[in-house]
């Protein structure tokens, strides 16, 4: 596993390291026990096991008439879903009503649809069907015991109902992780029209539904003067009761940007200091003795939401208890120029067979990454046609 061994091999380092040591450093949270419908989204904790085979039963596939051996069959009786055939064995030569869903009743051979049964007096023709036609046969899905979802893996809709026909009542999860967000700037104003000197704050906006996409929960967002660089110093201190702290503004090395020197002074351990790419440079990611993690956002919008692509998304998979998996890839059909040593992120659309860049990407403008259909991470050297890994911006 990868890991940031110390503050040298951690500064600057390339993008996909990154994101693995974002992802290593997390510690995931302690398994929780949930009622099933509280578990949607938690990653499962544990393997899900198949409780029972499915299915459970013998089951009808299609509406129709259970028939033992061959036609003509009589007919004995019926059989619906919830309300089996009151028989033991069925005869050759009878056939009993049955429904979708229905228990097969022994010694049944195949389903007939109605849409080929003839009825004649008293009786019932059709087709020679292949025995075990239109049955669906105990444990044919899946045997009692078989793992169908590995620990890590996110219950979505069709675990929560894959766990509900296995018999589940609760499900053994990790808990989302909290997060409490602090944008700092002077020159911010929260309603209104920009103006001289003053813009409009982008990321309190931005921040609480993109927390919620990569996987925490967000708790609080506060807004921070940049002086004294000590205002920012108690609302870290503020913000101690939870996982994960994200300061936005402040990365850089300016007089207002106090934040790595906080971290400093609390005796962070740094996991990424920097990422070589573009834009989002200056993103950092520690974690003071005893405190919560500690993510740095730069202030330029589009910086701040590639960075929290970069390293928030990940950091949260790993408390939670997912794994990082591979990013899903496709051919830029566009030439973006990525500067030496560095990769560049750029929001793109699907256009056919591949992806291609919106424009709009400059660190502070939002339009392209509004638009786009993913962010595609552009390695140096990249050239038209080669693939790209892409973080998708929707579902
Ligand atoms: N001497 C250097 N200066 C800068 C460097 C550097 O390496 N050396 N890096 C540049 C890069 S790259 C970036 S990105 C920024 C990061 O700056 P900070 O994270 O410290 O953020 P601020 O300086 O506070 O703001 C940068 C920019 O973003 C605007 N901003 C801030 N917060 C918001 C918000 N919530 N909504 C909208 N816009 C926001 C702010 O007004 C600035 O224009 O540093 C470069 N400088
Ligand atoms: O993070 Mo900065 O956006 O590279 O300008």
């Amino acid at each position: 596993m990868v890991t940031a061994a110390d503050q040298e091999t951690c500064r600057d380092v390339a993008w996909a390291t990154a994101r693995q040591f974002a992802h290593a450093a997390a510690e995931p949270a302690p398994p929780v026990r949930v009622a099933l419908g509280r578990a949607a989204g938690l990653a499962l904790a544990e393997d899900l096991v198949a409780a029972t085979p499915l299915p459970a039963f013998d089951t009808a596939a299609m509406d129709g008439f259970a028939v033992a051996g061959a036609g003509p069959w009589t007919i004995v009786g019926s059989a619906r879903p919830g309300r089996p055939w009151t028989g033991t064995q069925l005869e050759a030569g009878h056939a009993v009503e049955i429904s979708t869903g229905a228990v097969v009743p022994p010694g049944a051979r195949a389903v007939l649809p109605i849409e080929e049964a003839v009825p004649g007096d008293g009786v019932l023709t059709g087709p020679d069907l292949p025995s075990g036609k239109h049955i669906r046969y105990a444990g044919e899905d899946t045997a009692a015991g078989a793992r169908l979802a590995p620990a890590g893996t996110p219950a979505g809709p069709a675990l929560l109902g894959l766990a509900a026909s296995c018999g589940y009542d609760e499900l053994l999860v990790r808990r989302t992780p909290t997060v409490r967000a602090i944008v700092t700037g002077d020159e911010l104003a929260h309603q209104g029209l920009p103006g001289p000197g003053r813009i409009r704050d982008a990321l309190g906006p931005l921040l609480p539904p993109l927390i919620a996409d990569l996987g925490g929960r967000l708790d609080t967002l506060v807004h921070v003067s940049d002086q004294p660089v000590s205002a920012l110093g108690e609302a870290l201190e503020a913000a101690a009761g939870t996982d994960v702290i994200v300061v936005t503004g402040s990365t850089s090395v300016g007089v207002t940007d106090g934040l790595r020197r906080l971290l400093t002074e609390r005796d962070a351990r740094w996991i990424v200091d920097a990422v070589a790419c573009r834009p989002g440079h200056p993103q950092l990611l520690a974690r003071p003795r005893g405190g919560p993690y500690v993510i740095g956002l730069p202030g330029n919008p589009f910086a701040a939401l590639t960075a929290a692509y970069t390293l928030l998304g990940p950091l949260l998979a790993g408390l939670s208890g997912r794994a990082l998996g591979t990013l899903p890839q496709a051919p830029l059909i566009t030439q973006v120029p990525a500067p030496a040593g560095c990769t560049r992120i750029v929001p793109v659309v699907w256009d056919g067979s591949g992806v291609r860049a919106l424009g709009g990407d400059r660190p502070a403008f939002l339009n392209g990454a509004a638009l786009g259909d993913a962010l595609a991470a552009v390695p140096p050297g990249h050239e038209a046609g080669q693939p790209v890994p892409l973080l998708l911006l929707r579902g």
